[in-house]
């Protein structure tokens, strides 16, 4: 596939508590392991990793050194980047099938801007206080994921907009919006979920027992 992924992975993982992210084992695999099993036909794979760590033997990736920051993480991979069409993937997110980079490779490539998103299960409110506060029209919500497909020169261009206006935002697609270009949407993954707290170790061992590439349960 003729996509530049840019895997931003060098996070320190201080929410789950156990180091960074990319190197954790789960099911016998690294998240990084079993992240680039997605992009086995990726043409370049880039992973930015914490400063200082040894870039893994044996990977089909190229590694540099990540930023501060998410977003300069992914500022760094796309001075990296050689082809016209980038998917930037979180290496949290170990569960991502084949099937869901298409989708949104062939969604950016056609559209320049797409991301996957989920329905939101759960009520949603926002508390006042420590009251209940006001429930949130959850039908109008969805939950963002990653991989989210860009131009690579629309991306290359919404970071260094952020850059020059002081932008910060939690995934590209909020800085690519900012320069008013429209961001599509494709169905997500909930087994694309990321690797966050303690307690999604628990999903992550059940999953790399079963998982075959597909988000399909059996
Ligand atoms: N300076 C940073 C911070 C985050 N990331 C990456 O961004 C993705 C999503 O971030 P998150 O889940 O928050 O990972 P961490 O930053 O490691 O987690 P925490 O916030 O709990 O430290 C991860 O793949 C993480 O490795 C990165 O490449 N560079
Ligand atoms: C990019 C992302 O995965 C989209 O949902 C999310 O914003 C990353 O958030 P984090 O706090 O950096 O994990």
């Amino acid at each position: 596939m003729e996509v530049s992924v840019l895997i931003p992975a060098a996070g320190k993982g201080e929410r789950l508590g156990l180091g960074p992210k990319a190197f954790l084992r789960v099911g016998g695999r690294t998240l990084l392991e079993w992240t680039l099993a997605a992009f086995l036909e990726a043409a370049e794979v880039l992973v930015a990793l914490p400063p200082g760590a040894s870039p893994p033997r044996g990977l089909r990736a190229t590694f540099l050194e990540g930023g501060e920051t998410r977003q300069e993480s992914v500022a760094r991979l796309l001075e990296a980047a050689s082809l016209p069409l980038v998917l930037v993937h979180d290496v949290a997110r170990p569960f991502v099938s084949r099937a869901l980079v298409e989708r949104v490779a062939k969604a950016a490539r056609a559209q320049g801007a797409a991301v996957p998103v989920l329905p939101v299960p759960d009520t949603l409110i926002r508390p006042e206080g420590e009251a209940y506060g006001a429930a949130l029209p959850r039908e109008a919500l969805r939950l963002v994921q990653t991989p989210q497909g860009f131009f690579t020169a629309l991306l290359r261009e919404a970071h260094a907009y952020a850059r020059k206006q002081g932008l910060s935002a939690t995934d590209d697609a909020q800085l690519v919006q900012a320069l008013g270009y429209p961001v599509a949407l494709v169905e997500g993954e909930r087994t694309a979920f990321k690797v966050t707290y303690p307690e999604d170790l628990f999903l992550a061992e059940a999953l790399a027992r079963v998982w075959n590439g597909s988000p399909q349960a059996r």
